[in-house]
């Protein structure tokens, strides 16, 4: 199974299941997010969800390059990056906080998956980063325009966007990306971080998270994530952006 979507007690759990490939993104994996889109909308009990990687060596590596680099122009790559940035919006907006527990590397759409929950919990040992410009690509799944939201400096966000490397937890927590880094256990940190606002009715998390969704569709967040995926499917058919992932693949063969 490429993921595990789990209900216990008030937290709603999607965890990656792609350890093979450093939890990257497929099909299957996209089509569970829309599942737990719907679960969440469905249960009113949830008070959180949290999402996750399996495994201490990635969070999520991105879109799965093996298999997304069969799609040569823009017209191909844009139902992709169209589909996984509505279900990444869908996830930003879900009506309850939203924790990124980033057990390991989170970079490229990984990176961007974590940016669009609403607290990133980052292991000490993880390496994160918008990687997508040394593949010739922007962001593609809504991520460069959650950045410029969340992060409390726009100089360090357009930075971190060009300079297209990861950069250790430390850093991250220092930029104002990761909320907190955590040492050892990844359900521990989750537990501790959650403890206060458990005890918080699930109905006074649901009004803040809307007062939030009230900003974003304001300020019509998702037109700007629509020009991001535009943007990013018309670099995609770019040659030096297919001789990049030809590169990563082949890198070890
Ligand atoms: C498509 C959408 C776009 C967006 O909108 O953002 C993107 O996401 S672009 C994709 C960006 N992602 C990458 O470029 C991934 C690069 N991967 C890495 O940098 C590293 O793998 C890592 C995540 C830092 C982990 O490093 P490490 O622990 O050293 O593992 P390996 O590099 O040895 O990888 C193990 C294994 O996994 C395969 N792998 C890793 N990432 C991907 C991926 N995104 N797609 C497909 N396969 C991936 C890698 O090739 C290795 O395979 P084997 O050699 O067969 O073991």
């Amino acid at each position: 199974m490429p993921f595990t979507l789990n209900l216990e007690d008030t937290v709603m759990k999607f965890t990656i299941n792609r350890p093979q490939v450093r939890n990257a993104i497929n099909l299957d994996v996209i089509v569970g997010f829309e599942k737990l889109v719907s679960a969440v909308h469905n249960d009113s009990s949830v008070k959180f969800v949290v999402i996750t990687g399996v495994g201490e060596d990635a969070f999520c590596s991105g879109g799965d390059l093996s298999i997304f680099h069969g799609l040569h122009t823009a017209k191909d790559a844009f139902p992709m990056l169209d589909r996984m940035a509505t279900v990444l919006y869908n996830i930003a907006t879900l009506p309850v906080p939203v924790i990124a527990l980033v057990n390991g590397h989170a970079v490229g759409g990984g990176c961007e998956i974590a940016t669009a929950c609403d607290y990133r919990l980052v292991s000490s040992r993880a390496k994160c980063g918008f990687i997508q410009g040394s593949l010739a690509i922007t962001s593609g799944w809504g991520g460069g325009t959650y950045l410029f939201e969340k992060l409390p400096r726009q100089d360090l966000a357009l930075q971190m966007l060009s300079q297209a490397k990861p950069l250790s937890a430390t850093a991250m927590l220092n930029n104002g990306w990761a909320t907190q880094v955590y040492e050892d256990d990844k359900d521990q940190a989750l537990e501790t971080f959650i403890a206060e606002m458990k005890k918080v009715e699930a109905s006074v998390h649901r009004a803040y998270k809307q007062m939030l969704i009230r900003k974003w569709t304001g300020q019509n967040l998702l037109n700007q994530i629509r020009e991001e995926v535009k943007t990013c499917s018309l670099l995609w058919e770019a040659d030096e952006h297919h001789q990049a992932v030809q590169k990563f693949l082949t890198k070890r063969k």
